[in-house]
């Protein structure tokens, strides 16, 4: 096989194919590029035959292009038969044959997240009876993160972790043996159940070590404790492991990824060759200097520094935006204005993001200028759960009669209206052809309500009435905030939430519709409750169809994701928004548990996507709950060095406030009114 498209470290990686091999090294410098023509090498040049090939990366669309890649050398023929997968993927194919094992039946259902709950709550009702009540997302979050350190149900201490863990300890067992009785495994399972029919049946272990006799992981950097089990299970035989993964892209600590896989595979595996490659080929000279720069900061990393031979090119440009809306106007601007300029297409853009609420401003500005637009990971901004309980009571409360809406709320948040009293309501309405709205507003008649329910409908009957009448005749967004207060929202999501992250992300969900109601407000001249709900329902409307994240990437459109699921991937033009501090940093990263150093890898692997043309935005100002905050700019910006940094203000003009805003918005309405008069 030709190797001359290859340097000489990349060249030396593809040629060690006995014994383990680390590849360590930074973005951009070709590692999996390696891992490509490694397979394409041990099929040609080694003879190996396909079916003892195994590579093992983080996400489906890797998977797609690797094989995409190896087909491209070696001709789809001869690539049929190796596995290149993800983690789970690699799993399910592993127990499907060999699961009964384990005493689980080969047509094992998989569940997630929603059957996993619904589990859990019904195991946690038995518990759940003394004063104190348990929270299932969080008792389904300690269970997994168990699994992914693969502590099995009876060895799960009661003293493990905080409060929860004489619950968890009762639970888990019960819902291991329910999952079993229901011949399900859970996503967690996938891994730990595989690790433990490598463990505990020799002559499985044996079949695989026989079968897959290379071994390849890419981003192995991310792999957590029962995945690096379950690699080393594999490979201990032959020691045919090649992994390849730069400590500085580490970004899944808090999913139980472990550093510590990396940085001590060399102890693990005892004469591992480890090659470090340091060119990089994708991006220019000063994007290069300005990741160098950044991930310098970071003390626990191996050191490393990545050059190219390519030219400086342009600077990197920092925009400081008035406000999140005139972000997303000034990225939308930029990208139409490029895209003519230097004759791209929409997908050569990436907007990268650290949370997915930001997502929303972007969406509505590339909607409202009819530019395509992919968004990656995570659900559309109204299809989040919490988003849509929220639109509901709006809904409601403009249309009583919308029942698929009234019974989202009817208990959410939970009002004592249980399923039991719900379905009585439901079945009275249908016998009696009466609305269900109208049953509420008088449900004496229907059997079999205790007290209390019946205290709980007249309680949300009254809030709702209430609040239509605000709605009238008080200020949208005001009057929205108040309602959201009123069923004290933000107490049910933490209540409800898995862990305090997932909440705090709902909460900013919820804070962002408010946030839209309030700039629709101040862009309407008669702001209604029911122009705001249709101008969310046009939204909706227009909505690409679901499709899975590999079919949307290959759509010309502009790529919206986050920074986690940027890893891996290069565009030529990417834009970096929300370099603020408390956001990226993101907030929780400081305080006790301070974790700034995987937000600087955060940071790192935003920059280095960037081939051509990185530029990097932040707002002076954000609104949270429809309250403008100051910001201050990203501690990370004063790591890039000025000589490679070109910063500007927007060039939107800048209202300071809200007064001359309007002042603004008068003046150009003058200006058109001016033209049409003359
Ligand atoms: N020797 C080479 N000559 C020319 N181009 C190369 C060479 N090696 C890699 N490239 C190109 O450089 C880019 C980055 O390569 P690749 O995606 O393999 O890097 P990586 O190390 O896996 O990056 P990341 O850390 O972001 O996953 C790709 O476009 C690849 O085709
Ligand atoms: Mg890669």
């Amino acid at each position: 096989m030709d190797l001359s498209a290859l340097n000489e470290q990349q060249r030396a990686a593809v040629r060690h194919t006995e014994g383990p091999l680390l590849l360590l090294a930074g973005a951009g410098s070709g590692k999996t590029r390696v891992i490509t023509s490694r397979i394409a090498f041990l099929l040609q040049d080694r003879g190996v035959p396909s079916q003892a090939i195994l590579a093992v990366t983080f996400t489906n669309k890797a998977a797609r292009e690797m094989r995409e890649r190896v087909e491209g050398i070696v001709g789809r023929k001869q690539a049929k038969g190796m596995v290149i997968s993800t983690f789970h993927a690699l799993c399910v194919r592993i127990l499907k044959e060999d699961i009964e094992q384990l005493g689980y039946k080969k047509n094992f259902s998989i569940y997630g997240g929603a059957d996993q709950l619904r589990l859990i709550r019904d195991l946690l009702q038995e518990v759940n009876t003394g004063l104190r009540k348990f929270d299932a997302d969080r008792v389904l979050w300690l269970i997994s993160d168990a699994k992914n350190r693969l502590i099995p149900p009876d060895r799960f201490a009661p003293t493990h972790g905080d409060e929860y863990g004489p619950v968890v300890a009762t639970i888990y067992p019960r819902y291991q043996r329910a999952l079993k009785a229901f011949n399900a495994v859970d996503f967690d399972d996938l891994i730990m159940l595989t690790v433990r029919l490598l463990q505990d049946k020799p002559a499985v272990l044996e079949k695989y070590r026989q079968r897959f006799r290379y071994l390849m992981v890419d981003e192995y950097q991310d792999t957590n404790a029962a995945q690096y089990r379950l690699l080393r299970l594999l490979a201990e035989g032959h020691r045919n492991l090649c992994v390849v993964g730069d400590d500085d892209q580490s970004i899944y600590g808090w999913r139980g990824a472990d550093l510590g896989n990396i940085l001590d595979f060399e102890k693990d595996f005892p004469g591992t060759m480890v090659i470090r490659l340091e060119q990089n080929y994708r991006s220019t000279g000063n994007i290069l200097t300005a990741a160098n720069a950044v991930i310098r900061n970071n003390l626990k990393r191996k050191i490393k520094a990545l050059w190219t031979a390519d030219g400086p090119g342009d600077k990197i440009d920092y925009l400081l935006c008035e406000d999140d809306e005139d972000e997303a106007r000034v990225v939308v601007e930029r990208i139409m204005a490029e895209r003519f300029k230097a004759r791209l297409s929409y997908r050569d853009f990436a907007i990268l993001f650290r949370t997915n609420v930001q997502s929303r401003a972007f969406e509505e500005q590339l909607r409202y200028q009819d530019v395509p637009y992919v968004l990656i990971g995570g659900q559309q901004f109204f299809d989040r759960k919490e988003v849509k309980d929220v639109l509901a009571y709006f809904r409601v409360l403009l249309n009583p009669r919308d029942e698929v809406n009234l019974l989202r709320i009817l208990n959410t948040p939970k009002r004592g209206i249980g399923d039991t009293s719900a379905d009585r309501l439901i079945r009275f309405s249908a016998e009696h052809d009466i609305p269900l709205w109208q049953v509420l507003k008088n449900p004496a008649e229907v059997e079999g309500l205790g007290d209390k329910v019946m205290e709980s409908i007249a309680t949300f009957v009254d809030l709702m009435q209430n609040f239509r009448r605000r709605f009238r005749v008080g200020q949208l967004s005001d009057t929205g905030r108040e309602l959201l207060q009123e069923l004290r929202f933000e107490d049910d999501l933490l209540r409800t939430a898995q862990d305090p992250d997932k909440a705090r992300r709902r909460m900013a969900n919820v804070a962002e519709v408010i946030n839209a109601m309030a700039s629709y407000e101040q862009r309407e001249v008669q702001p209604t409750l029911e122009g705001f709900l249709d101008k969310v329902s046009l939204l909706d409307r227009d909505e690409p169809p679901r499709q899975d994240k590999d079919a949307k990437l290959q759509r010309d459109a502009v790529v919206l994701m986050s920074l986690h699921s940027s890893k891996g991937l290069e565009f030529p033009c990417v834009f970096l928004v929300g370099m603020e501090d408390e956001l990226l940093p993101h907030k929780k990263s400081k305080g006790a548990n301070s974790n700034i150093e995987e937000e600087r890898r955060l940071c790192y692997v935003g920059i280095t996507r960037a081939q051509k043309k990185l530029t990097l935005l932040g707002a002076a100002r954000r609104k949270k709950f429809g309250v403008m905050q100051l910001r201050s700019p990203s501690c990370f910006l004063e790591e890039i060095p000025d000589e490679v940094l070109h910063s500007a203000a927007s060039d939107a003009p800048t209202a300071t406030t809200e007064e001359e805003k309007d002042q603004l918005a008068n003046n150009a309405f003058a200006d058109i009114k001016a033209m049409l008069d003359f």
